[in-house]
């Protein structure tokens, strides 16, 4: 360009540059590119699951309880409800005892099992007692239960924005499985404060669940 006059006055840029993190720290520049993000949800997931297993056996069974408590304060009779959980690695809360009690009070209990990496995932009715073997990554999945359809899916998080939208392992287990199941479930993140985050970066895949349980009180 021939007005272009590099070497007179002080540089001239085609936008200004950016403050908003001076007056927000929480602010990020937004990551328009899938590759971006995938790597920032890489290093972003790595931080996270060291952050919660930095957090004492003792505090997160403490924890834990909490959740279990707002659980049951969110959905309330569960009778005859199919719930799916997890069993639990990495830090994840331990819900096993809650699950134990839905039973107990009516309800019925599944777990996810990782078919295929890139499919959906399916739920198998289990029972606490009910027979395990290793699944993939060896996560412990029911022998023989039959296949269900959950009407609550408990989704342990990684990270959490406060569009509801969840950081997983990186697998995209949930988001498709929520794509292919015949109707919306109640879904719930599960996690600690320690794993909000200001966003996740939602991409079109992502699917917000319906609500958030920490061990913060007011769930
Ligand atoms: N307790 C529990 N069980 C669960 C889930 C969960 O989040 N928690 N899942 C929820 O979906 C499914 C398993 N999802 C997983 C997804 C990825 C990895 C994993 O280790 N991935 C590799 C890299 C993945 C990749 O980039 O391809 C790794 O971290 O090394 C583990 C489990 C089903 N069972
Ligand atoms: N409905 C879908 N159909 C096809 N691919 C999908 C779908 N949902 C997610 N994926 C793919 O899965 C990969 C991982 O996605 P993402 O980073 O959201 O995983 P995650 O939610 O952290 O993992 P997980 O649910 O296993 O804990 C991405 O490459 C994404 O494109």
């Amino acid at each position: 360009m021939t007005d272009n006059r590099d070497d007179e006055g002080p540089a001239q840029y085609a936008s200004p540059p950016c403050f908003m993190h001076e007056l927000d720290p929480a602010y990020q520049v937004p990551l328009s590119d899938w590759s971006d993000v995938r790597r920032w949800r890489k290093a972003e997931r790595e931080r996270l699951i060291g952050a919660r297993l930095a957090v004492s056996a003792d505090a997160r069974a403490a924890m834990s309880v909490r959740i279990a408590e707002s659980l049951d304060a969110l959905i309330g009779d569960i009778a005859g409800r199919m719930v799916s959980l997890y069993w639990p690695f990495r830090g994840e809360p331990d819900l096993r005892g809650w699950m134990a009690s839905i039973n107990a009070r009516g309800g019925r209990t599944a777990l996810p099992v990782v078919v295929e990496k890139g499919q959906p995932l399916v739920f198998r009715a289990y029972v606490p007692g009910d027979r395990l073997e290793k699944g993939v990554w060896n996560i412990p999945i029911p022998a023989e239960g039959e296949p269900v359809l959950p009407d609550i899916v408990i989704s342990p998080v990684v990270g959490i924005d406060p569009g509801n939208y969840r950081l997983g392992y990186g697998g995209g287990f949930y988001d498709r499985t929520l794509a292919a199941l015949p109707f919306r479930p109640l879904v719930i993140g599960v996690g600690y404060e320690l794993q909000r985050i200001p966003t996740i970066y939602p991409q079109p895949h992502d699917i917000p669940m319906s609500e958030v349980v920490t061990e913060a009180a007011g769930a």
